[in-house]
Parts: C-alpha cells; sequence; structure tokens
C-alpha cells in the first residue's frame, strides 16, 4: 500500500505527457485539479504547458496555442465564422448553460492578457516588452484551463493605434456585456482618482451600453416587465501594481464614489431616472501586488483570485446564476455573431428579441435535427403499412419514436426563451403527429381490411354443417372481430392526440353487416329448400294414396292434407327466419322475443320467401298429380275402377260369368262409373270451395328468389285438357272392350268343358288297367317312386330348374344330332359326285360343274344345298 502511494507521487512528480495532456482539458474537473495539487502536483504550470499557453511573449506560437484560442472579432471588425467550430472543439458546445463567460477591459498595455493568463491559463499573447506596442487587437475568446469558462480579451482602450477612434471602444463594450457575466476592469493603483486614467470615460460607456441593452423600453417598464432586476453584471477591479500604502479598503470607496458619480451624471430615459447603480451592476475589488516587484506574491494573490473564479463555495464566487445570460452553450455562437452585427449596424440592441432570435434559431434547428432522426427511424415500417401488413405493436413503436424525440428537443430546446421553446415545441409535436398519422390510418385501413376477411372466412366456416344457429354464429365473429379491430385501434392510437376511429368502427361495422345479409340470404334459401325438400317427401305419400280412391271430395282432401304441410312448413321457416333482436343489426326486436337468434330477416324478406315457399310448394305438389296422372297411370287407375265394378260384386268376391249373368248391364254400369272419373281427375277444383288453393299475384314475388317467376298459376289447376279428355276415354273404352269379350269368352270355354258321364266312361274303360298297376308290385314300386320323386321335386322348387334342364339337354341332343346328320351328308355327298362325272364321258367334270352352274343344273344346286 505505502509502495503504491510513494510510486504515485513519483509518478504525480515527473507527470506523463498523457497527464500533461488530460490536465490542458478544460474539462477536467476543478476537483480533480484540488486533488492533484494536493498530491503535491503543480497543476498550474502543467495547464500552462499542457495546452502550449506562454504567458511571455515571443516564443513560436504553436498549433496548440493556435488551437486554443479564436479572435472572435478581428481588427476590421469582422465576426469569425469558426467559433462554432472551436467551442465544440473546446467541448463546451454541450455544456447547456453549465458554462460562464468573463472579459477584461482596460487601457491598453496594462496587463490584461498577463493577468488572464496567470488567472485562467489561457494563451493571450502578451506585449513585447521591448517594442511596447498594441498586442491584443480586435477580440479574443479562449477557455479557461481550470473550469467551464469562457475568457473574453478585449482590445485596449486609449491605445494610440486608434487615437481618438472611440467607436470599437463602444462595441466592444455592448458585445461584452451582452454576453458576459463578469467584467475585469484592468487599472493601476495609481489610476485611481484619475479620470481619463482609470478609465472612468470607459466606465461611462459601459453603463450607457448597459441602460440601452437592460433598461428595457418605457412601455416595458410601465407594464413592470424591465429585466433589471434579473440581467445583473458584475464589476470585478483588479487593482494591478497595488503597493499597499493605501489599502484597498479606501480605494474601494473612491471606486464606488466615482462609479456612483459616472451613474448619476448619465443622462438616463425618462423611465430610468430612478434607477440605481446596483440594479444594473455588482461591484467587486482585488489588488495584485507588483507583478515585477514582488512576482511571488503576485502569483499567491492570482491563485487566492482564481478561486473567486471556480470555488463555488466561496462567498465571494464571482460567477453567481443572476448574472448568467442565460444563453445554451451551442447557441452561444449564433448569438455572440448576432449581437455583432447589430452592433455593427448600428441598431438598437435589444437582448430580450437577440435572446429571442437565437431560440427560434435553435430551436429549428433542433427540431429539424430531432425530426431528421425521428424520419430515419420510422422509415422502415412506412413500407409494410402501405403494403397492407398489419404491424404488431405500432403504436408502441410510435410513441416511441415519438417520445424520443422530444426528449431530445427538450434536453436541448429547453434552456432557449421559454416562450419560443414551448411553441416550437407544440409546432415539433404537430409535425411529428402529423408523420405518424398516415401510419395510424394505414393501419386502421389495414385491420378494417384483415378484419372484413377474417369475418368472411369465419362466417363461411361457422355456418358448415348442421344445427348452426345463424345469428348467433354471426354475432359471435363480428363480437370477435370488432374487438380485434378495437384492440389494434386502440394499440396504434397515439395519447395527446386528437386521433379518433369511430368512423373506422362505423365503416367496419357496416361492411360486416353487408357480408352478413349477403350470407343471410344465402342461407334463408338454403333454408327454403331444405324445408321444400321435406314437404315434397311427405308430399308424395299422401299424393299417392288420395289420387287411388278417386271420389267427389278427392281433391277437398288432398288440398287440405297440402295446405296443412304448408302451414307447418311456413310455421318452421317464421321460427328460423324471425327472432330476437342481433346487436349487429339493431332490428326486428319485437319479433319472437322468446326464440332463439336467427336469421333476423325483414317483413320484406319473410313476405317473398314464404311466397316462393308457397309456390315452390304448389309445383312440387302439382308436380306429384301430375306424375301421379301420367298416361299410363291414369289408365292403370281408370283400368283399376273398371274392374273394381265390372270384376268384382257388390261384396268385392270376383265374378265368374255364367251364361245367365247380365254382362252387358254390369259392363255398361263399370263402364260409365270409370268414365265418370275422367272429369273428376281432369281438374283441381274441390267441392268446398273454402279448401281451394289461391297463390299471390307475381308482384309479391321476389325474382331473384323465383327462377320460375313467370307461371300462370290457374293454368296449373287443369291437369286433362279436353282433347286429352277424349283422348283417355278413348283408349279406356278399348281397354274395357277387351274386358267385355274375355268375359264373353269365358263364358263360352265354361260351357264347352267336358261332360261328366265322360269321367264315368273313362273310370269304366280305364278300370282294368288300374287294376293292373296296383296289383303289380313292380309297377306299383314305380309307380310309387315316380309320385315320391314328384312330391319332392315340387316340395323343393325344383319343377323350373329340372324343366330347364331337360330343356338344354333336348337342345344338346338335337345340335349333336343335326351335326352327325350333316357329318353323314358330306360322307356320302362323293359318292353321289361320282357316277356324275362319269357319265360325262372323260370330258372335264369341272368345266361341266360350272357350266351346270351356270345353266342351273337342279341335281347340283340339290347336291351343293
Ligand atoms: N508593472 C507591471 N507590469 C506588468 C504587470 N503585468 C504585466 N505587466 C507587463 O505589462 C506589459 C503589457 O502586458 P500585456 O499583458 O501585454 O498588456 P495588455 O493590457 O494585454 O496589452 P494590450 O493587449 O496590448 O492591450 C508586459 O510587458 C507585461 O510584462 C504587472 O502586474 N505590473
Amino acid at each position: 500500500m505505502e509502495m503504491s502511494i510513494n510510486n504515485a507521487k513519483a509518478a504525480l512528480a515527473n507527470p506523463s505527457a498523457q497527464l500533461k495532456v488530460l490536465l490542458a482539458d478544460p474539462r477536467v474537473p476543478e476537483e480533480a485539479r484540488q486533488g492533484l495539487e494536493e498530491a503535491g502536483l503543480d497543476v498550474q504550470s502543467l495547464g500552462e504547458s499542457g495546452n502550449g499557453s506562454k504567458v511571455e511573449k515571443g516564443g513560436d506560437a504553436s498549433a496548440g496555442r493556435a488551437e486554443s484560442r479564436v479572435q472572435v472579432v478581428d481588427e476590421h471588425q469582422n465576426f469569425t465564422p469558426k467559433l462554432s467550430r472551436y467551442l465544440d472543439k473546446w467541448g463546451l458546445l454541450d455544456k447547456g448553460f453549465a458554462y460562464d463567460v468573463v472579459a477584461v477591459f482596460g487601457s491598453q498595455s496594462t496587463g490584461k492578457s498577463t493577468l488572464l493568463n496567470r488567472l485562467f491559463g489561457t494563451s493571450f499573447d502578451v506585449m513585447d516588452e521591448t517594442k511596447r506596442q498594441q498586442t491584443t487587437k480586435g477580440i479574443w475568446l479562449c477557455p479557461s484551463t481550470y473550469s467551464s469558462t469562457l475568457v473574453m480579451d478585449v482590445e485596449g482602450t486609449d491605445g494610440r493605434e486608434r487615437g481618438e477612434d472611440q467607436d470599437f471602444e463602444r462595441k466592444s463594450a455592448l458585445f461584452s456585456l451582452a454576453s458576459t457575466e463578469v467584467l475585469i476592469v484592468n487599472l493601476w493603483e495609481h489610476q485611481i482618482g484619475l479620470y481619463q486614467g482609470a478609465n472612468m470615460g470607459l466606465l461611462k460607456t459601459v453603463f450607457e451600453v448597459n441602460l440601452s441593452l437592460f433598461g428595457g423600453s418605457a412601455e416595458q417598464h410601465a407594464e413592470g416587465l424591465s429585466s433589471s432586476s434579473h440581467e445583473k453584471t458584475m464589476l470585478l477591479f483588479v487593482i494591478r501594481d497595488h503597493v499597499g500604502a493605501t489599502p484597498l479598503k479606501n480605494l474601494m470607496e473612491t471606486l464606488t464614489q466615482d462609479m456612483e458619480k459616472i451613474w448619476s451624471s448619465l443622462s438616463k430615459p425618462d423611465h430610468l431616472v430612478s434607477a440605481r447603480l446596483s440594479d444594473y451592476f455588482d461591484l467587486s475589488f482585488s489588488a495584485l501586488p507588483h507583478k515585477i516587484l514582488l512576482p511571488d506574491k503576485f502569483e499567491e494573490a492570482v491563485v487566492n483570485l482564481r478561486k473567486r473564479f471556480t470555488d463555488r463555495s466561496r462567498p465571494d464566487y464571482v460567477f453567481k446564476p443572476v448574472y448568467h445570460k442565460r444563453i445554451p452553450a451551442d447557441g452561444v455562437a449564433f448569438y455572440m455573431e448576432g449581437i455583432w452585427q447589430k452592433v455593427l449596424t448600428n441598431k438598437d440592441l435589444d437582448l430580450p428579441t437577440q435572446q429571442e432570435l437565437l431560440a427560434q434559431f435553435r430551436c429549428d434547428e433542433i427540431a429539424a435535427m430531432v425530426l431528421e432522426a425521428f424520419q430515419d427511424a420510422s422509415k422502415g415500417v412506412r413500407r409494410p403499412v402501405e403494403s397492407g401488413s398489419v404491424l404488431d405493436g405500432l403504436g408502441g413503436m410510435m410513441n416511441d419514436w415519438r417520445t424520443t424525440a422530444l426528449a431530445k428537443f427538450d434536453k436541448d430546446a429547453s434552456r432557449y426563451h421559454q416562450a419560443v421553446y414551448t411553441r416550437k415545441r407544440l409546432d415539433l409535436l404537430k409535425a411529428i403527429d402529423n408523420a405518424l398519422a398516415p401510419l395510424f390510418m394505414g393501419q386502421l385501413k389495414n385491420v378494417h381490411k384483415r378484419c372484413v376477411a377474417t369475418f368472411r372466412t369465419e362466417l363461411v366456416d361457422g355456418l358448415k354443417g348442421e344445427g348452426y344457429d345463424f345469428g348467433k354464429v354471426v354475432k359471435e365473429i363480428a363480437r370477435r372481430v370488432e374487438k380485434d379491430f378495437i384492440e389494434r385501434a386502440e394499440e396504434t392510437q397515439l395519447k395527446d392526440t386528437d386521433w379518433q376511429f369511430d368512423d373506422e368502427l362505423a365503416l367496419l361495422r357496416d361492411d360486416l353487416k353487408l357480408i352478413a345479409d349477403q350470407c343471410r340470404v344465402d342461407e334463408t334459401k338454403k333454408m327454403v329448400n331444405a324445408i321444400e325438400r321435406s314437404l315434397r317427401k311427405q308430399l308424395a305419400e299422401p299424393v299417392e294414396i288420395g289420387l287411388a280412391k278417386p271420389n267427389a271430395e278427392m281433391w277437398d282432401n288432398l288440398l287440405r292434407v297440402f295446405r296443412a304441410m304448408l302451414d307447418k312448413s311456413e310455421e318452421v321457416y317464421l321460427a328460423k327466419a324471425k327472432s330476437r333482436d342481433c346487436p349487429l343489426f339493431g332490428r326486428n326486436s319485437k319479433a319472437n322475443p322468446g326464440s332463439p337468434l336467427g336469421f333476423n330477416c325483414t317483413e320484406e324478406e319473410n313476405t317473398a320467401s314464404m311466397s316462393n315457399l308457397r309456390r315452390r310448394a304448389w309445383h312440387h305438389f302439382r308436380a306429384k298429380v301430375g306424375e301421379q296422372l301420367s298416361d299410363p297411370a291414369i289408365l292403370a287407375k281408370l283400368k283399376n275402377s273398371f274392374e273394381d265394378v265390372f270384376r268384382y260384386d257388390a261384396a268385392g268376391v270376383p265374378r265368374v260369368w255364367s251364361p245367365g249373368d247380365d254382362i252387358d248391364s254390369v259392363f255398361r254400369h263399370a263402364k260409365d262409373e270409370t268414365l265418370a272419373l275422367i272429369p273428376l281427375y281432369a281438374k283441381i277444383k274441390p267441392k268446398d270451395p273454402s279448401n281451394a288453393f289461391t297463390l299471390p299475384s307475381d308482384a309479391s314475388v321476389d325474382a331473384s328468389l323465383d327462377p320460375d317467376a313467370d307461371f300462370d298459376f290457374p293454368s296449373t289447376l287443369i291437369i286433362f285438357s279436353e282433347t286429352k279428355k277424349l283422348d283417355l276415354e278413348n283408349r279406356f273404352k278399348r281397354d274395357a272392350d277387351a274386358y267385355y269379350v274375355e268375359a264373353k269368352r269365358s263364358v263360352v270355354s265354361s260351357v264347352a268343358q267336358i261332360p261328366v258321364w265322360m269321367y264315368g266312361v273313362l273310370v269304366v274303360l280305364g278300370w282294368n288297367e288300374a287294376m293292373y298297376v296296383l296289383f303289380n308290385p313292380l309297377y306299383l314300386l314305380l309307380l310309387v317312386l315316380l309320385a315320391s320323386s314328384a312330391y319332392v321335386v315340387l316340395q323343393l322348387g325344383l319343377v323350373g330348374p329340372m324343366l330347364q334342364v331337360s330343356r338344354t339337354v333336348f337342345n344338346e341332343v338335337k345340335t349333336i344330332a343335326k351335326d352327325r346328320l350333316s357329318e353323314a351328308f358330306q360322307d356320302v355327298q362323293p359318292q353321289l359326285e361320282k357316277p356324275y362325272t362319269t357319265s360325262v364321258g372323260g370330258g372335264d367334270g369341272r368345266a361341266r360343274h360350272e357350266q351346270d352352274q351356270k345353266t342351273g343344273n337342279p341335281n347340283e344346286t340339290f347336291l351343293e344345298k
């Protein structure tokens, strides 16, 4: 431990180059320097050598020196454009208000630069003793080595170089007062009490200038807006070569009296007549021993005086907040230049206006920079939003960009004129919100699109299968989709904005309703179709039965059944179509309060659907009737009806015609009764008119629901036209005639049957043969066998197969016999041909044969055949 301390001390005694550079940095805090001083390091000498400042004139003006100071205003009264760059280099730009400005005033060659160099470690040029001429020209600025202080060295007054020209003196006074907190008035002890020598003329100028700068206008004064109580400057009189014969206290009194005298001698504007010197200036005094005669004491006093500039804990610390000109460091360059331009053009220099101008300029600059960063950050999401994507967490991102931008603006701009800052902040906020609003709107649009698509898809899925409740499905999906939309919109909506999404939500609701309505129409159609199918099935049997038993009330019964089924179907439809109030659609609230949520159709839709249902039901009824009364069916029905009367008696027993029966009258009766059915079937006409069925007029039918809109109801009641009736009558009559003829034949055949005595003859003649078979065991056995086989065959139902087998065997035998016969004939043919060819007597048989073919010889033809 001991060793490390010793090593550290050795390092401090012989500091490295890096340490020197570090200590040359004006940003090194005072505490750190004090710590080093306490550790035995000569910080002052290090600082001076570190930043290249040389107290003495001459030597080479090193690059370090050149870099550590800047001539703000040159001898030709031009303002430097490099000030901002220098401030940046000195690390002061981001200091905000944490910096101070001190300037020195005094006659030429009175050791001002020397004093500043010793006090602040600056590197201002000092006079070359051998030449004794003006050194500082214009106004110079250099950072203090010991704190964040800008030190201003102003060209000395009373210089022989400017002679009687007091112009620059006034201008530099204006310039210095507008920006400094402490104005060091440098004067020799022996000058005190002398008007010219003590720079009293200069001080008068300072006071006058001060009044014009900070006195405010008469109006402001009247309104109590004068800034005199705030804009104060410290005048620090540094009495050089103080021998000590006259105590400092006395010198202070003399100087104070002189100041008061000068102040009262000023010709003040009316509203400032009563203004006191202390309203604008605090006076402070310090004395320094002779530098050449008492160098040690001089140095000691300088170190002491320096503490008044660096040690905030001291009661005589000079940089009191009240003196600060409230110009943020990053605005100093712009501000000083503005001041100097005003000074040059001899225009009224109104400091508050200057501060406001500066604030406007800087706030605009900061806002532009902040906006640029904001645009860069938000650039990445613009394209996806424009291309229709819904971005997760967009609201959070937008909020972050906005907060970051505002925080940056607040940090840099809040130091400027408050009214300007507040105004510019609002402008910035507006610009940011305007830039973000399209993202918000884009996101809403995309969410809307997505919600509509989701609603459509989920609705289609929800309506698949059986047993769903349309209203419930729609309501549930709509609720989910709307919730999603609202959540997204709220997430994207920024606080403290007037952004709303009510219109977009209403638009979404409209779109959902439109889709649901369309779906409802489709679903209603589906429901009507289902009811219609069921009705068609139910109708089939009653119509068949009803038409099979024709009677005078046939149509009444059929129409009553039809009516009852239709009413039931309509009930089913209405139970689903009407429903309680559905929140999505908000209508039909009175309908069926107890029923489950359904399609919630409108009255018009219900009327149209039911009319359509009735028409379709009728269509099916009529089609079924048509099918049951088609030509073959009606003829069969007529035939049955005729048979019922003609072939069966009143008790339903089949008739067996005997020669004595009155076939003709029964036939006539049956025919007339059957023919009477044709007009009954020909038209749907109930006996009781109250059972008649009618359909609504065509005008009330929705054509979109009914593709068969132009059908003519009365024509559907006609089943057989007059021609058709005649045709049916004729066709029936032919059938009936056939029955009549058949009946007549049956009488004849029953008359022509075998007489009974014939059976007696058969018994008598066949008695012996029968006995022979019965009493011959062989024949009897054969008979029994044949009878048993026949019984078994009959019992097993093998008669058919056996007949089939017999037939097949017979056919087979026949085919084989045929083949054998044709083969036999083929064998016989050569033998027959032989005598034929020889009979020609050695001639060419073949030629003969061909000739015979031509002449058509019958023998040949026979043979070939
Ligand atoms: N007697 C005396 N001479 C001093 C003192 N301080 C500086 N000098 C000398 O006074 C001369 C002028 O010093 P500068 O510091 O250049 O004076 P200045 O007021 O800055 O001069 P300009 O910049 O030309 O106005 C130099 O030769 C210094 O050595 C001092 O405290 N007492």
